[in-house]
C-alpha cells in the first residue's frame, strides 16, 4: 500500500527511525508527532558534530535553496538544532511531497550527534509550530495530505522490532476490536486530547483521579503523568524509589511491574507492565521506569511507552482533528 514505512526502534525503544527518500538520498529520520519541522544532518555542518550520520547534500540538483529562510528548534529534552532551508522532493513509502521544506542543519546539539541511528527528524505535529523564519513551512503530512486516499496517518510502534507508519489509510490488520476516537485540541500545535481515569494493575478500579489533558508524542520515549498517578503506580512496585541522581523512579530490574489501564474516550487501554521497564540504570541492577512524573514539563505526555500498547490514528478527515486509539 502506498504510504507505508517501517518504524525501526533504536536501543531501548528510545526513538523510532524511518527511511525517507529526499531527492536521490535515503535518510533515516525520527518521526515525531511532538514537533513540526523536517530537519536533516547536512554537508553544511562541522564534521565535529557528525558521527556517521548521512548528510543531506545541499548541492544536489533537486535541492533548491530558500534564500533568507532559517530555523532553530529546541525540544522538551533540552536537545536542539538550527540551520537553513531547502525545497526538495520527499518520499515516505510512496507518499511523495514534490516541494517539501527540508531544513538543513548547520549545527546540532550533542544529543543528536551521539544519536548515531538518526539522520534528523520528521515532524508530524501541526504546522502552526513549525520553526522556520520568516515564514513557517508545512509539515510533510500537511504538504501531502490532500493527495492521500484519506487525510490521516497512523502509528504502529512495536517493542524491540519493526512497526510502521501509514499515510492515507488505516491498516485493519494492525489492531483488534474497534477504534475509539476522541477530539484533538491543537491550539498549542500538538495532538492534544483528554484522558480519563486510570487503574494500576488488573484489579478493580483503584484509580483515585483523572489524568486530564495530554499529548500523543512519538518523539518522547517515556510516559509522563501527573504525580498522583505515578506515585500510585510505583506504590505497587516493590523496591521502587525516586532517584534524584538518575532523575526519576527506578526499581530492581527483577521487580514485577503492574499494568496500567487508562481510560480514553470511555475505553480502557491497557499498557502492559513490561512497557514500564525502560532501561538498566547501569548501577545496582536497578532499572529506570518508563512511567515518570510530568512535573517540570507542564504537559502530560503519552510517549512511546504508551503508543507501543495501541494502534494510533492521527486523523484530519473530519475537518476538526481527532485522534483514534485501538488495542493491538
Ligand atoms: O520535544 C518534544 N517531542 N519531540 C522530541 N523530543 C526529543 C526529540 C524529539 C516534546 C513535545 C511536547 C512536549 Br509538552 C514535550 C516534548
Amino acid at each position: 500500500q502506498t504510504g507505508t514505512v517501517a518504524a525501526n526502534p533504536e536501543q531501548y525503544d528510545q526513538a523510532y527511525i524511518c527511511p525517507v527518500t529526499i531527492g536521490s538520498q535515503t535518510l533515516h529520520l525520527d518521526f515525531d508527532t511532538g514537533s513540526s519541522d523536517l530537519w536533516v544532518f547536512s554537508n553544511l555542518m562541522p564534521s565535529s558534530e557528525v558521527d556517521g550520520q548521512t548528510e543531506f547534500n545541499t548541492n544536489s540538483a533537486g535541492a533548491t535553496k530558500k534564500d533568507g529562510y532559517t530555523w532553530s528548534i529546541s525540544y522538551g529534552d533540552g536537545s536542539g538544532a538550527s540551520g537553513v532551508v531547502y525545497a526538495d522532493t520527499v518520499n515516505v513509502g510512496g507518499a511523495t511531497a514534490t516541494s517539501q521544506a527540508v531544513e538543513a542543519a548547520t549545527s546540532v546539539s550533542s544529543e543528536f550527534t551521539s544519536d548515531t541511528g538518526s539522520d534528523g527528524l520528521l515532524g508530524l505535529a501541526f504546522s502552526s509550530i513549525n520553526q522556520v523564519k520568516p515564514t513557517p513551512q508545512t509539515t510533510f503530512f500537511d504538504t501531502v495530505k490532500s493527495s492521500l486516499e484519506a487525510e490521516l496517518f497512523t502509528a504502529d510502534l512495536q517493542s524491540n522490532g519493526p512497526g510502521s507508519y501509514t499515510f492515507g489509510y488505516i491498516d485493519s490488520s494492525k489492531y483488534t476490536g474497534s477504534i475509539t476516537y476522541t477530539a484533538v485540541d491543537n491550539s498549542q500545535g500538538f495532538w492534544g486530547f483528554t484522558a480519563g481515569g486510570y487503574t494500576v494493575g488488573g484489579g478493580g478500579s483503584n484509580s483515585t483521579g483523572t489524568i486530564g489533558s495530554a499529548i500523543a508524542d512519538t518523539g518522547t520515549s517515556l510516559m509522563y503523568l501527573p504525580t498522583a498517578a505515578v506515585q500510585s503506580y510505583y506504590s505497587q512496585v516493590s523496591g521502587s524509589s525516586y532517584s534524584s541522581s538518575q532523575g526519576g523512579y527506578i526499581f530492581p530490574c527483577s521487580a514485577s511491574l503492574p499494568s496500567l489501564t487508562v481510560s480514553i474516550g470511555g475505553h480502557g487501554f491497557v499498557v502492559p507492565g513490561s512497557n514500564f521497564n525502560y532501561s538498566p540504570t547501569g548501577s545496582g541492577n536497578t532499572c529506570f521506569g518508563g512511567l515518570q512524573e510530568n512535573t517540570g514539563i507542564g504537559f502530560t505526555i503519552f510517549g512511546d511507552v504508551f503508543l507501543r500498547a495501541v494502534y494510533a490514528i492521527f486523523d484530519e478527515t473530519q475537518g476538526s482533528p481527532r485522534i483514534g486509539f485501538a488495542a493491538q
